[in-house]
């Protein structure tokens, strides 16, 4: 939930974002398109808390993430969100389960849910249909649609109530996209996990309950210093 949010990135070319108001309800999933540089991953970045708001409110889950220090917000975002990124961020040369249990490391509530964290990783690898023994495989050794599941995977473990997804299909082809978005939204479904997916492929909006448009929600001002 976002309320009267300005940020300002302060470079050489200043960006402002203003968002007068953004609510999303738990369970939703949503799709949120813009154009480049409208400031889609500055928004995702004030969700997650990895930005504060200069003024306004950003709360997740009922928290107004303002109101967290820096390392329990950090903890926080790491308990409450399973984050996907355009170019996965996957450990190359640690395994597939070192990958997936990354974030339970910062998570106590969440290794907790997800009891034996190698039994949950695999039943997600199963779940997402990975190959049975690709836990033990070095990531940078996987395709780049099985290395995309595999971000899936640690974004999923431990049920965080939220997923948040920066253009996760980029670099998949149309095929590949298909059925990673099957398998991604089966396994939101069937935990009512609230999936907010950046995209600028307005072709994806039927899979979702709700799509919001960068320049309804949000208004953008660019000024050369
Ligand atoms: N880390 C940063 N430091 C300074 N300015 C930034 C930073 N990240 C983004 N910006 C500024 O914010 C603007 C919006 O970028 P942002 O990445 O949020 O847009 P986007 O809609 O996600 O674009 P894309 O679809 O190309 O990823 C950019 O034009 C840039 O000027």
């Amino acid at each position: 939930m976002l309320n009267d949010v300005r940020y300002r990135w302060k470079s050489r070319t200043s960006f402002h974002l203003s968002v007068p108001t953004l609510d999303i309800a738990a369970g939703d999933t949503v799709l949120l398109l813009g154009e480049s540089g409208s400031g889609k991953s500055t928004l995702l970045s004030l969700i997650c808390g990895t930005i504060l708001a200069d003024s306004g409110q950003v709360a997740v889950a009922g928290t107004d993430l303002a109101r967290l220090s820096g390392g329990s917000r950090d903890r926080f975002r790491a308990e409450q969100i399973g984050m996907i990124f355009q170019q996965f961020n996957l450990l190359p040369f640690g395994s597939v389960l070192d990958n997936i249990q990354l974030p339970l490391h910062f998570a106590p509530e969440r290794r907790k849910r997800a009891g034996d964290t190698k039994t949950e990783a695999q039943a997600l690898c199963t779940a997402l249909s990975l190959p049975e023994t690709v836990l033990a495989s070095k990531a940078a050794a996987l395709s780049v649609g099985q290395q995309q599941r595999v971000a899936v995977a640690r974004a999923l473990i431990g049920r965080p109530p939220v997923v948040i997804a920066d253009e996760p299909t980029s670099a998949l082809d149309a095929n590949s996209q298909a059925t990673f978005l099957d398998l991604l939204f089966d396994q939101v479904q069937r935990h009512g996990t609230t999936l907010l997916m950046v995209s600028h492929d307005p072709r994806l909006a039927e899979r979702f309950d709700r799509v919001l448009r960068m320049e309804d929600i949000a208004s953008i001002e660019r000024r050369v210093a």
